[in-house]
């Protein structure tokens, strides 16, 4: 057994090319059925092995876990100063500084005693949006610009104890400034895996070196005055006050300034773009589903009884955490997980997976596998309300955050977030669109830019519930 996956040649692929780039998931799944659940081909230089089923997946990201740990950097982040030893998302291996910084992350933001430390802030920002979309009412709001400034904030927050956005000043420079950022940051590093792949792009390599200095640029722009002044203030030297993420990098004093910003970069990002898409979903789905949107509202009502509405009650909604599972496994903002690299070669199902093979998951063709999943294309809550199936990573048919070594330290995080922005904007809010046309009249077309979002914005008016008034 010395042989590779089977899969497409060289002329195939370039005949699934414009599909692999704009909408590799799809087109994964096509070649799966072709050549099956483990299959490779070149792209460049660049051999791929692609996971399309729970059996192979839990081959790469359990049997032999830390194999498949690695990850590529693009090239991008090779220009980019410091980025090697300052990253979690894009660390070519589990490095030192890869645990250190996970770790950091574990005690201030991932974990159950940080998320209960941080309610607070949940709080206190879910509030500004709240009080941001009554001083809207009647008027179009774009849902997805509000959704990220308010994640953004409740997670600048807890990393600098510092809002990145005044929410009720959207309209500014700054505010526009810093989402073209974001979404630059994420689109560079989408389309330059073309320069990765295939060599003869080289020629354009100038053109990265100029995108990371742009980066970097930005990133001291947008921390710079904030790592220092933390680093001149003695903040992290007092033991009284709570220490956030910058306190903790700054004092254990491995980190540079670069290094710092890059990790700030890397967890905004991390935490705001699929959480924001997938509040962005299920808003979609229960607006054009209004039997379901009755009964999650039903539910909120009933839990809350007249009460303020909080985590702790939210999480008691079970068909409403059913909605947000069944938009996880529907609408992954992940579709290929993050990519991950073979550290060494290693036989998988007596085939031989080369070192350095790009490993894909097809965790959205997994999700919407007919063998695994009945009515897999429909968006079913109640599948999720008989079953055991979590997005903890052990169900390998639904693997919305991945799993193993590399697995998403943020899901609860994430999911926390989007049961307290979607059940507020359901619970305080009715809906409608602004040419008044009926809600089920909002498509579901997506385009793909390393994540799966909604293509078109979800432009929305909200309109306040009488019977629930806010705070
Ligand atoms: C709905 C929201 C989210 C989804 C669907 C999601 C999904 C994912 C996926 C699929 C991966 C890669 C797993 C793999 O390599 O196999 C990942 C990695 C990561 N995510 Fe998330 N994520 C979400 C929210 C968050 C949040 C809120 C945070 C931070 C608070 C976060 C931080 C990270 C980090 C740091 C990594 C890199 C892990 C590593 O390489 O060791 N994510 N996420």
């Amino acid at each position: 057994a010395r042989q590779l996956p089977p899969g497409p040649n060289v002329l195939h692929v370039l005949g699934y090319l414009p599909q692999l780039i704009y909408k590799p998931h799809i087109a994964l799944q096509k070649l799966a059925k072709i050549y099956g659940p483990l299959l490779s081909f070149h792209l460049g230089i660049q051999l791929m092995v692609v996971a399309s089923s729970p059996d192979t997946a839990r081959e790469f990201c359990k049997t032999h876990d830390r194999v498949f740990s690695g990850r590529h950097l693009p090239t991008v982040y090779h220009n980019l100063p410091g980025t090697l030893d300052s990253s979690i998302v894009l660390s070519p291996e589990c490095s030192k500084s890869w645990k250190l910084l996970r770790s950091i992350g574990q005690n201030c933001v991932f974990s159950s005693k940080a998320m209960e430390t941080n309610a607070r802030i949940r709080k206190a920002k879910v509030m500004d949006m709240l009080t941001l979309l009554r001083a809207r009412e009647g008027q179009v709001v774009h849902l997805e610009d509000v959704m990220f400034a308010t994640l953004a904030n409740i997670i600048s927050s807890a990393l600098t104890s510092r809002n990145l956005f005044d929410i009720e000043g959207q309209e500014t420079n700054d505010y526009k400034a810093m989402m073209a950022l974001v979404n630059e940051v994420i689109e560079k590093t989408t389309t330059l895996g073309l320069v990765d792949f295939l060599p003869i792009l080289k020629v354009i390599d100038f053109w990265s070196k100029r995108k990371a200095m742009d980066m970097c640029r930005k990133i001291k722009l947008t921390w710079g005055d904030i790592v220092n002044e933390r680093r001149t203030s003695a903040k992290h030297d007092n033991p009284s006050s709570t220490k956030d993420f910058l306190d903790i990098v700054i004092a254990d004093g491995a980190f540079s300034e670069d290094q710092i910003g890059n990790a700030l970069m890397e967890l905004l990002i991390g935490a705001t773009d699929s959480t924001t898409i997938t509040t962005v979903w299920l808003m979609v789905e229960l607006l054009k589903n209004q039997e379901m949107l009755s009964k999650v509202r039903d539910e909120i009502a009933q839990t809350v009884e007249g009460d303020e509405l909080s985590e702790s009650l939210l999480s008691q909604c079970h068909y409403f955490q059913a909605c947000i599972k069944e938009t996880l496994r529907l609408h992954l903002p992940a579709p290929l997980l993050v990519p991950h690299r073979a550290i060494e070669t290693c036989k998988v199902n007596n085939y031989v997976i080369p070192k350095d093979s790009m490993v894909l998951v097809n965790a959205w063709g997994i999700a919407r596998d007919p063998k695994y999943w009945e009515d897999a294309t429909s968006f079913k809550p109640e599948r999720f309300l008989a079953s055991r199936i979590s997005h903890r990573g052990a169900h390998f048919e639904y693997l919305p955050f991945g799993t193993g070594l590399r697995m998403c330290p943020g899901s609860s995080v994430a999911f926390k977030n989007i049961q307290l922005l979607v059940g507020s904007l359901l619970h305080y809010f009715d809906w409608s669109l602004p040419n008044g046309k009926d809600l089920i009249t909002i498509d579901t077309n997506e385009k793909y830019v390393t994540t799966l979002k909604k293509e078109k914005p979800l432009l929305l008016i909200p309109r306040l519930r009488e019977q629930n008034l806010i705070g």
